[in-house]
């Protein structure tokens, strides 16, 4: 005999079978079938009780982006489905898998202007690359199968919405998923003709670099051994920190408003960029605008997308990467080459020259310092929005196996607290970070408390500058206008969080800091450290006076000042020692 099994009980197996592990979602009296459902599946799929929806689904987000798996949410309908958008264009825009369950009023309902009735659909057409309402319980298993398929495929967001009266409805319990249906892509190899073009234009460049993107996660060996048989500097976009080691003498992080000064400065001095799986887009405005390129990436759409290109290779990183060094000769270090690798030295010392500052408020760099030491191999880094970015960026020397995960294109605020929340369920045996401002950790704060019902030892970290820090600096440096809208007012962030279950901090100091961490190991609940920050702005590396040789001096001297930048040498400072050592040696 044919068993039966109610609809969300039969959407959740499908989520099982597919190896979801966590999903996050907030009860409605719209849903109450699928919490009926997770009742009776508890020790299959394991829920987690959100308190805002927008959380849930940015951990789902996250739990897409540092697992590669598909993330789960539900909502329920009108505002559960309305406040959890902004965490699906999250998932969209980075281009992660995710499968928001949203629900809506009985079918009897639909259409008769019900309480929390609304039409749905349209609101979820921008954000999904699938959106569909069931129409029948029997169809609920199939239509969840589909949407996990389509998510994964189209890399994005597949959205089910489940009429209340379905998801209780019998049905018969035939359905098998097609799980196996997801395989790893076979992506094209490269054709011989555009391997040797690029090899030809790398030959014939003066100053080639790399420029890659998280489309490159898979080939970090390849890149470094195209950087040192071509001599080429790399660069990177900020998602795709923690590909190449942050130490490794040629990498020179990222460019862009977030980026350190040489990766910053290096692309407007270069004729030739590989560029490798990034889709950037300020890509454009970041490097000398005459520099040729030769673009690699697996999907035709973006060769060509963000600026012209010279060779076009439609094929996967690794296997291109691979092809071009085959086919290639080394060559010897051109003058940028040398330039940026000084370059970065004279960066990485300016900034631990600040380690051990006693000035006050403090400075990031102690910080981040205690940090560097207190992380492990394998630590994980859910990152706000807004200066804490740079100061990552900058800072943090990421290596082994740690992992990390912002907003990258929609860069939300309030990322931080839901990712790490997802992080600790995903990869509980290794420790946790969240990093915020004291804007970002505001917007989605009250995830402090889900931290503490799940017992998750998650370490916040709020840097606490009273302002929102990328907004001012903006204001600031790019539009030059008076600030507006931008101050935030001290808050006793231990007070508050400690009245929702974590162990808390205030910090003043980089002693402290270290006082704070050590002790923090002590417990196994959630624990906020607030760190009252400098309001001074991290050195905009867009806007950069250091360079007397063309620069007004005056200017320079007030940056000098502003920045503490007194140390810092300017890239056309190592180009001429680079150029007179090539001299002496002819
Ligand atoms: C966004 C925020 O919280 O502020 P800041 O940019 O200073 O980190």
């Amino acid at each position: 005999m044919v068993e039966t099994i109610s609809g969300s009980d039969a959407v959740l197996k499908v989520l099982e079978q597919w190896g979801v592990k966590n999903i996050y979602g907030l009860p409605g009296g719209s849903f109450d079938s699928t919490m009926n459902a997770i009742h009776n599946q508890k020790n299959e799929i394991n829920y987690i009780q959100v308190r805002h929806e927008e959380a849930g689904a940015i951990a789902a987000a996250a739990t897409a982006k540092l697992t590669g798996k598909v993330g789960v949410y539900f909502g329920s309908a009108g505002p559960g489905a309305v406040h959890l958008l902004n965490g699906l264009y999250d998932a969209k825009s980075d281009g992660v898998p995710v499968v928001a369950l949203v629900a809506q009023v009985p079918t009897s309902n639909m259409n008769m202007d019900f309480f929390q009735a609304m039409d749905e659909e349209p609101i979820f057409d921008d954000v999904a690359v699938w959106n569909r309402t069931a129409m029948t319980a029997q169809s609920l298993p199939q239509m969840t199968d589909e949407a996990i398929r389509q998510a994964y495929m189209k890399h994005g967001v597949a959205v089910l919405t489940i009429p209340k009266d379905l998801g209780w409805a019998d049905i018969k319990d035939t359905y098998e998923p097609n799980v196996k249906s997801h395989q790893t892509p076979i992506y094209p190899s490269p054709r011989p003709e555009d391997v040797q073009d690029a090899v030809k234009l790398i030959n014939e460049a003066k100053s080639p670099m790399i420029y890659f993107g998280i489309g490159a996660k898979d080939a970090a060996d390849e890149l470094k051994e195209a950087s040192e048989k071509f001599k080429m500097p790399l660069v990177s976009s900020f998602l795709a920190k923690g590909i190449i080691p942050d130490d490794y003498p040629a990498y020179l992080g990222s460019t862009g408003r977030v980026a350190p000064k040489p990766g910053s400065e290096v692309g407007f001095n270069t004729d030739l960029i590989l560029w490798v799986g990034t889709n950037v887009p300020f890509s454009v405005f970041l490097f000398n605008k005459h520099a040729k390129v030769i673009q690699i990436d697996i999907q035709s759409e973006k060769l060509g997308k963000r600026r012209h290109n010279d060779v076009s290779m439609l094929a996967d990183s690794k296997a291109a990467l691979r092809a071009i060094l085959d086919a290639g000769e080394s060559r010897e270090p051109s003058d940028l080459y040398e330039a940026a690798i000084a370059d970065k030295k004279n960066w990485t010392d300016w900034q631990d020259s600040f380690k051990d500052s006693d000035e006050m408020p403090v400075r990031p760099e102690p910080i981040f310092d205690v940090l560097n030491h207190t992380a492990s191999d394998k630590a994980v880094f859910a990152v706000d929005v807004g200066n804490v970015d740079i100061n990552f960026e900058r800072l943090i020397n990421m290596h082994g196996d740690q992992k990390w995960a912002t907003s990258g294109i929609y860069a939300t605020m309030g990322f931080a607290l839901p990712a790490s929340i997802a992080a600790k369920l995903e990869y509980p045996d290794r420790d946790v970070y969240s990093l915020s401002g004291d804007g970002g950790f505001a917007m989605l704060m009250e995830e402090v408390m889900t931290q503490a019902k799940y017992n998750l030892h998650v370490v916040n970290i709020i840097f606490t500058n009273e302002t929102l820090g990328f907004i001012e600096a903006e204001q600031t440096d790019d539009t030059n206008q008076p600030l507006e809208g931008v101050d935030l007012p001290d808050t006793n962030w231990a007070e508050v969080t400690k009245g929702m279950g974590a162990v808390t901090y205030t910090v003043h100091t980089k002693e402290d800091m270290q006082k704070a961490i050590e002790d923090a190991k002590q417990t196994d609940k959630p624990v906020v450290i607030d760190v009252k920050l400098t309001h001074k702005m991290p050195l905009t590396t867009q806007h950069m006076f250091i360079d007397t040789s063309w620069q007004d001096k005056d200017k320079v001297a007030e940056f000098v000042k502003k920045y503490d930048a007194q140390d810092l040498k300017p890239l056309s400072y190592f180009l001429k020692e680079a150029k007179n050592k090539e001299l002496q040696t002819n």
